[in-house]
This record gives structure tokens, sequence and C-alpha cells, in this order.
């Protein structure tokens, strides 16, 4: 299976190449190779090559940022997965999209199911809900698959953050009224390329809109706290972790307080797994220390 992947050195984009065997094929550029916010160059890639599948992971993905650069949000968020999904529809191939659980405004008080009222509290938010909908309106089979709390050994994410002011503090104050679920990279990635497969393997189905994070739930506290729990006796420091609410922590962007999703469908319907959330991070930070 010959794939195109964009943003292969992202989070995901690193895992997704990590997992290619050689029964899969990935073209991965870089952003030096190809500037996706400058670039008519998107077209010409895909018309030019014999891919079977796309995988989009390439994303803006700075949440606070975003509220300042939201044109740059919008460039790579919307534009970009119109513009490939156009690309996809042109030369009859199928895409992977992956977008975000902060396309809710953590109302429901249940898990998302795919087919639930978007209503986006930020800009990366909106940005990545306009994404979605350009997808949708290029008529390309797609998969758009929502996920959240993304994390790996790779990058920049929240369990790189815990462990970087952990070994400089003796408390972190996080916040603990705001639900979801952490994922890892290597999890997502291992379900984007299963549909990627599955899509190129059964070209009668059509695509949708799903979701894919790790098995459980909890709150950015008890993430930080199940870090230092599991990693604690390998860390020189150990901080006291100090539950606080949203309005204690002040940001730019407004986050979902309970972004949590209902992923039943995705396993109904593909051949992924779901691990628990606390198994793929003591998996991941096995990798990481
Ligand atoms: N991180 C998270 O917590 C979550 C992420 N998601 C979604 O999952 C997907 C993957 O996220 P993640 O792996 O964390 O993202 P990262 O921020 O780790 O990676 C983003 C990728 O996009 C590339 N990119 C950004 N701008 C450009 C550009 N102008 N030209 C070319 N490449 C560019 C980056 O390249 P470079 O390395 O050169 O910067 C990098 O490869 C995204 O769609 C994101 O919205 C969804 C929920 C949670
Ligand atoms: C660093 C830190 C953060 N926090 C809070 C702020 C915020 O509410 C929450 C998470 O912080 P972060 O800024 O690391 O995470 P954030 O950038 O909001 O993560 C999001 O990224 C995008 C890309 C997504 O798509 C989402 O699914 C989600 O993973 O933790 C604390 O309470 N204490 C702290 O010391």
């Amino acid at each position: 299976m010959r794939v195109l992947l964009l943003g292969g050195t992202g989070q995901l984009g690193r895992e997704c190449l990590l997992q290619a065997g050689p029964d899969l094929v990935v073209t991965a550029p870089t952003r030096r190779e190809l500037d996706l916010a400058a670039s008519g160059g998107i077209q010409a890639l895909v018309a030019a090559d014999p891919f079977d599948v796309i995988v989009n992971a390439a994303a803006y993905t700075a949440v606070d940022k975003a509220e300042s650069e939201r044109d740059a949000a919008f460039a790579l968020n919307a534009d970009v997965p119109g513009r490939l999904a156009a690309a996809a529809a042109a030369k009859s191939i199928p895409l992977v999209h992956v977008s975000t659980d902060y396309v809710f405004d953590g109302q429901k008080g249940a898990p998302y199911v795919p087919d639930d009222p978007v209503a986006p509290l930020g800009a990366y938010g909106a940005s990545k809900e306009a994404g979605e909908r350009a997808v949708r309106a290029a008529s390309a089979r797609s998969v758009i698959l929502r996920t959240a709390w993304v994390y790996s050994p790779f990058g920049a994410n929240f369990l790189k953050t815990m462990l970087r002011l952990g070994a400089e503090r003796d408390v972190l104050k996080v916040v603990d009224d705001q639900r979801g679920t952490p994922t890892t990279a290597a999890d997502l990635a291992a379900a984007c390329l299963a549909i990627a497969r599955h899509l190129v393997t059964h070209p009668d189905e059509p695509g949708g809109t799903f979701h894919f994070t790790d098995a459980g739930e909890t709150t950015w506290c008890g993430f930080a706290r199940a870090i230092f729990a599991i990693a604690g006796s390998r860390l020189p420091n150990v901080p006291r972790v100090e539950a606080i609410t949203t309005a204690e922590y002040p940001t730019p962007a407004r986050r979902p307080a309970d972004s949590r999703l209902d992923c039943s469908a995705t396993l109904a319907r593909f051949p992924v797994t779901q691990p628990d959330w606390r198994a793929a991070l003591a998996a991941t930070l096995d990798r990481l220390l």
C-alpha cells in the first residue's frame, strides 16, 4: 500500500513512520520539501504519484497561540485539508484526516458521538471544525478521525510539559475540571493506518466521521498524577500535583470541560484496538525514560 503522509515530523506522523512495515510504502514530504501553508504543490504531488491513500497528520496545534494567529491556524487546519480532499477526490483515492475533541464545547455531560453538534470554544477548534467541513465538501471518500489529548515521546505535549515542570518545581497546579482521554500517538497511528488499509481494501465502503481515543477517562490533573505515580521512581524529583479549577489557570483559549469521545462506531467498523490510557501511558514512559 502506498501512503502519502502529511505531517510526518509531528507526533502522529513520526509514529506512523515507525509503524510502516514492508507492505507500507510511505512518502512523507517535510515542511522544507512542501510548505503546506504556502504551496499549491499539494495537487501536483497527489496528481503525480500513484498513492493508494492519503493520511493527513499535519496541523497547526498551538491551541493558545491560535487565538492570536487565527489566519495561520485556518490556513493549515481548514484550507489545507480542503485542498487535500479535493486532490484525493480528483484521483479517487481515500483520505484519512485527523481532527479533534476541541470541535465540541464540552457541555454534553456524556461522551460525544460523531453526529453530535459541534460548537468549538476557541480558534484552534474552530479551524479544525472548518477543516472537517472542507473535507466533507470535497466529496472524497474520507474518514475524519477525531481524537484527543495526544502525547508521545516526540514533540510538544502535556506529558513532556509535566516532566519538564516536575523537574523544576515541588508543586504543580493542574486543572481538575476538564475531562477527556489521554491518547498516545502510537495508538492513534495504529488506528489511522488500520483505517487507511481498510479503506483501500474495501473500496465500496463509504467514509464518514469517527472517534478514536485510548480507553477510559480522566482529567488533566488525573493525567498528571498518573504520570508521576508511574514514573516517580525513575525521576530525580517527584512534585506534588495540586488540583485546581479552570478559573484558577487562565489561558488565552477556552477549552471544553468534558470532551470524552464515544469510539464505539469506530471499533465496530474498523479493525482498531483501543488500549487503556494508563497502560498506554506506562508504555510511553518506558520508551521516554
Ligand atoms: N496534539 C494533540 O493533543 C491533538 C492533536 N490532534 C490532531 O491530530 C493531528 C496530529 O497532531 P500532532 O501529531 O500532535 O501534531 P504536531 O503538532 O506534533 O505535528 C504537526 C505536523 O504538521 C506539520 N506542519 C505544520 N505546519 C506545516 C506547514 N506549513 N507545512 C508543512 N508541514 C507543516 C509539522 O511540521 P514541522 O515538524 O515542520 O513543524 C508537523 O509535522 C492534527 O490534526 C491535530 O489537530 C487532535 C487532538 C489532540
Ligand atoms: C502546563 C499546565 C497546563 N494546565 C492545563 C491547561 C489546559 O487546561 C490543560 C491542558 O494543557 P495543554 O495546553 O498542555 O493542552 P492543550 O494544548 O489544550 O491540548 C490540546 O491540544 C490540541 C492540539 C488538541 O487537539 C486537544 O485534544 C488537546 O490535546 O492543562 C494546568 O492546569 N497546569 C499546568 O501546569
